[in-house]
């Protein structure tokens, strides 16, 4: 592979900033759309692509696409837009003007809860196969996705070896993992260190020189190889974490294993886990699978395996710990796997939803985030209104931490709440209700939370 040249790499910020440069996104949702804002905020001309054209229309009026992101984001984007520094297209051609040097990779690299490549390889292969080799500079294509270990050196770098464009004089490759929380807005793109490396080091110092325009904490690793499996390490550890956690409670029923747990965090060098129905999303679940995936010897991980499968049976434990107390419907909060945000793959609410009806009890999922067809569709189960929709169901389990589920009064909760027998709450949100005799709750993780079929 052939170097960076160093002009580009001494010209990158200065051309960005003076609108010389644009940078092009591939993919415009939490990730793409939020470097997007963060680099156009800097007064950095910004083009995002994505194959959802409703998604670039409300970009395109100045709409922030995504539930709650703009808390995160501090800032508007419509006068963004109207200063051209935010635009977004449905057409990848014009992705490949004379002016865009930067290319940021935001596509998902997960497909129904396990890793894809497919959306990598079509953009790898519209950006090599739409390479205009008139241009004087090489592009640079960074990966912001989280990857499967090894996935740039098996996917992308074979094809732009066989499209015949030469690493450095045409293209260099980075990759440059992100790790936002989106429901913190201290935790963003410009606070959080962000590990990133290139193709060898020249490629590296460009990097350093566009993500510096948006990132104060920039640490390089060796290479992209070094920064691609960073991402997928330490979202493992907190798998392993959180599981360990959920061993933890089974394997010390009658005490409260939350409490415990918040108590060992006390320590300096001990992050705090909480037990709890099971974990969601696509980062946490998948990266014990990130991790083994990539490596030829999956069975020097036994730790990981194990994870990914205690994990999965998490929610057919909860189910079951429901059930054996003789409820027979159950109503759930949350569809999304956490509070405030509007994605629900992986969510345990899945599982435990088909968990609870494959013991004949009946499901009523609310989530303010989605809409009831949607719920009835992907669930199978009875969309219901909240708090109202509690009425007359024998059990509730709070998986995601809404605002809403927490700032409801307590009474409008007590209220509708008669016919309970039990409330299972995953993130603590109703702790501080009193609720009538005969309404027992319990916190994921409390003695005695997963009943008696674990406790014997
Ligand atoms: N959301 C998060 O908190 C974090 C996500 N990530 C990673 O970032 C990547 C993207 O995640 P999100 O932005 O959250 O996903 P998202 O689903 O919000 O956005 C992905 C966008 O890519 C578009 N897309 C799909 N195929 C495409 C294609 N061939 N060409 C152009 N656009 C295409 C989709 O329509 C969608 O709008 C994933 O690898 C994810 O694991 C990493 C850190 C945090
Ligand atoms: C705390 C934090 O900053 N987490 C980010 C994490 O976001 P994610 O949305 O996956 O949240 P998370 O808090 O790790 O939770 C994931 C899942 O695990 C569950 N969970 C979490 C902590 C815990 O002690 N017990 C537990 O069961 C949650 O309920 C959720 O279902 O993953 C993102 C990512 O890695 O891409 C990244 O931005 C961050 O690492």
């Amino acid at each position: 592979m052939q170097s960076a040249p160093h002009d580009l790499v001494d010209d990158a910020r200065r051309d960005l900033l003076a609108g010389k440069r644009r940078i092009a996104v591939w993919g415009t949702g939490f990730i793409g759309f939020s470097s997007m804002a963060n680099f156009a905020n800097e007064g950095v001309k910004t083009l995002g692509y994505d194959i959802d054209e409703n998604l670039v229309e409300q970009i395109n009026d100045g709409q922030i696409p995504i539930d709650n992101l703009e808390y995160w984001l501090g800032f508007e984007t419509e006068p963004l837009v109207k200063d051209g520094l935010l635009e977004a297209t449905s057409d990848a051609n014009s992705l490949f003007d004379d002016d865009i040097s930067f290319h940021l990779l935001a596509i998902p690299t997960e497909k129904d809860g396990v890793p894809w490549d497919g959306a990598l390889s079509d953009v790898v292969e519209t950006i090599v196969g739409n390479y205009d080799r008139n241009r004087e500079d090489p592009v640079l294509v960074v990966i912001e996705s989280t990857l499967t270990p090894g996935m740039t050196d098996n996917i992308v770098v074979p094809i732009v070896e066989e499209s015949a464009l030469e690493f450095g004089e045409d293209i260099c490759i980075g990759v440059a993992p992100r790790r936002d929380w989106f429901i913190s807005p201290d935790k963003n793109l410009r606070t959080l260190p962000r590990v990133f490396g290139g193709q060898d080091d020249a490629t590296t110092d460009l990097m350093e020189e566009v993500l510096g325009v948006v990132c104060n904490n920039l640490v390089p690793a060796k290479d992209y190889k070094h920064a691609e499996l960073v991402k997928s390490i330490e979202n493992a550890y907190r798998h392993v974490g959180i599981t360990l956690a959920n061993q933890l409670s089974r394997a010390y029923p009658h005490l409260d294993m939350r409490e415990v747990l918040r108590l060992v965090g006390t320590k300096w060098n001990i992050p705090t886990y909480f037990p709890s129905v099971g974990t969601g999303g696509y980062c946490i679940p998948l990266s014990s699978k990130y991790v083994l995936d990539g490596t030829d010897s999956p069975k020097e991980l036994s730790i990981l395996t194990e994870t990914v499968e205690t994990d999965y049976e998490q929610p057919n434990l909860v189910a079951e710990a429901l059930a054996s107390r003789g409820v027979e419907s159950v109503a759930i909060l949350g569809l999304s796997y956490k509070g405030d945000v509007k994605v629900d793959v992986l969510s345990p609410t899945h599982n435990i939803t088909s968990e609870l009806q494959r013991r004949d009890v009946d499901v009523g999922v609310n989530d303010p985030y989605f809409d009831d067809e949607y719920i009835s569709e992907e669930t199978g189960a009875e969309p219901i209104p909240f708090p109202e929709g509690l009425e007359g169901y024998e059990g509730v389990l709070i998986v995601a931490d809404h605002r809403k589920y927490g700032y409801t009064p307590d009474d409008r909760i007590t209220n509708v709440i008669r016919d309970c027998d039990i409330i299972l709450d995953n993130l603590n949100i109703w702790s501080e209700i009193e609720f009538p005799t005969g309404t027992e709750y319990i916190y994921t993780g409390g003695e005695g939370w997963l009943g008696p079929a674990i406790d014997e």
